[in-house]
């Protein structure tokens, strides 16, 4: 099957109805959404509405129950080629260097041994790693792992970037410098870039568009453009207002997830 948008612009990602079941037990329903090619598009939704298993599907990881996953174009039906993966744990190989780690990937992308230790460098110099490249990952800081990692994933070239809140672990200020590096590395690239994080600030500064999910099985609520020049300012009043959006879906889902829709219901908290 192949898939389309209304437009005819093909996206890079569709999920056509897809559910998602784990031993019958319903993770994700009836999930219909188009990512388009080259954009930035953030996850939102309380614990265990199935965002991770949303990036696992696109990802070939987990098979759909129901509904089709397309990414450009073709039904995923495993790991695709030109989709890179970035957890908040690193996957680093941990026998290699920072610089062996990136030249390896570079390497698979056909670069000579040589010419790929020599642009491991070059990139890793670019995130501040240059005096650490032949450190192994046991002797970085979680921060530093984290950015060979993000150097590692995009010197795949991939079309496709699944990241399950990769910053997640580290401190706020290496956080910050993360997303920068992100950023500056995503427009150059021209990769799609589907993003998971519970950390509101982040999806604002990143994010062209914001899936809201909700419920469980979970659901995709609502998609809101952000449309605001980069880098952000967080007191721009479009922003703030779709901050309080967050802000009030996620503090709903809370109260949803403790009392749950007959008590809801009673109370008249929640319709
Ligand atoms: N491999 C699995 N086996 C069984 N159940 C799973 C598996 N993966 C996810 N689930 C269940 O599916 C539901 C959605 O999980 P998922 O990890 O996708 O949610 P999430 O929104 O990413 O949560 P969090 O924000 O806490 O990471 C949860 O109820 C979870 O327990």
């Amino acid at each position: 099957m192949t898939a389309r948008t209304g437009a005819g612009i093909r996206p890079a990602i569709r999920f056509d109805h897809v559910s998602k079941a784990f031993d019958n037990r319903p993770a994700v329903e009836d999930i219909d959404l188009a990512v388009a090619p080259g954009s930035f598009t953030v996850l939102i939704g309380p614990s265990g509405c199935g965002k991770s298993t949303l990036l696992g599907m696109s990802a070939g990881l987990e098979p759909p129950t129901e509904g089709y996953v397309f990414v450009h174009d073709c039904e995923v039906k495993g790991p695709t080629e030109g989709t890179a993966l970035l957890f908040q744990q690193h996957n680093l190989f941990p026998w290699m260097t920072a610089a062996g780690n990136v030249a390896f990937a570079l390497e698979n992308t056909g670069l000579s041994r040589r010419d790929a230790r020599g642009e491991a460098l070059r990139l890793l110099g670019h995130v501040g790693l240059g005096a650490f490249a032949d450190k192994v990952p046991a002797e970085l800081s979680g921060g530093m792992r984290q950015r060979v990692a993000l150097v590692r994933a995009f010197a795949l070239k991939p079309r496709l970037l699944l990241m399950d809140e990769p910053f997640g672990a580290l401190d706020h200020q290496t956080r910050r410098m993360m997303q920068a590096y992100l950023l500056a590395t995503w427009r150059d690239s021209g990769a799609t870039v589907m993003l998971v994080t519970h950390d509101l600030t982040e999806a604002l500064v990143l994010a062209d568009r914001i899936v809201l999910m909700s419920g469980s099985p979970g659901r995709v609520t609502e998609v809101i453009d952000v449309i605001a020049p980069r880098p952000r300012d967080l007191a721009d009043p479009a922003l703030a207002a779709i901050c309080r959006r967050l802000e009030a879906h996620l503090e709903a889902e809370a109260i949803r997830g403790e009392f749950g829709p007959d008590e809801l219901a009673r109370l008249g908290v929640l319709s």
